[in-house]
């Protein structure tokens, strides 16, 4: 039998107050726990770290379920054809420097060698304007489908800038799957407002983002 391509996982809540561009993953009791021990401020660090690893891969294994396949068959060693997928070539990466960062290693265990890109945003002191101070894209990046990985999305302008640099490089915004744990309902809506075509795949929209994610994690508190 020929597998079905679906694009909506069983595990994906359906968002009807925000539209089809945003993906939640369902809340289940063992999500529930890994997000109660990243908002929990007396979790230790190397906790943390272990914690938000396991919410981070389960976020890119679904941000890889938005992903174009292609049908594929292979013969099992029992000498029987098997009707599988495969995905399609022409992905990346780009981290938004610096708590992207941390979503860099949970593609990579999935992906193995996929490129990698970073952008580095930074507000300005005086006038809090968000500034682009450093990219970096691999090569033919304009036709590539791009994770963006950022985790925590309070006002929604860091990454409103970053997608405006890869608009600039020619990425359409259909092909640019967010890849973020915690985001407010406000940076949802703003994103959305501005890209229609991008996809948000989170565990979480809550009024209150664990701001401190990017400190704690890295030791930089
Ligand atoms: O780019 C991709 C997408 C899915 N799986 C991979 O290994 N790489």
């Amino acid at each position: 039998m020929e597998p079905d391509l679906i694009q909506t996982a069983p595990c994906i809540v359906k968002d009807e107050e925000y539209g089809p561009q945003l993906k939640v993953l369902k809340n289940t009791n063992n999500i529930k726990e890994l997000q109660t021990f990243l908002r929990d401020k007396t979790t230790a660090r190397s906790d943390f770290i272990f914690y938000a690893d396991r919410l981070i891969r389960l976020v890119v294994e679904e941000g890889l379920n938005q992903l174009p396949y292609q049908k594929f068959t292979v013969t099992t060693p029992t000498g029987y054809e098997y009707h599988g997928l495969k995905y399609e070539k022409g992905n990346c990466g780009v981290s938004i420097i610096r708590s992207g960062e941390a979503m860099e290693q949970g593609l990579q265990n999935c992906c193995g060698p996929i490129r990698i890109g970073k952008i580095l945003i930074q507000s300005d002191a005086d006038t809090h304007e968000a500034k682009v101070l450093y990219s970096n894209f691999p090569p033919e990046f304009s036709s590539r489908k791009v994770l963006l990985m950022y985790p925590i999305m309070s006002t929604g302008n860091t990454v409103t800038k970053a997608m405006n640099v890869l608009k600039n490089h020619r990425v359409k915004e259909q092909n640019v799957i967010l890849l973020n744990l915690f985001c407010t309902p406000r940076s949802v809506k703003s994103l959305i407002n501005s890209f229609p075509g991008i996809t948000i795949v989170t565990t979480e929209v809550h009024p209150v983002a664990p701001n401190h994610f990017g400190q704690k994690y890295f030791g930089t508190e």
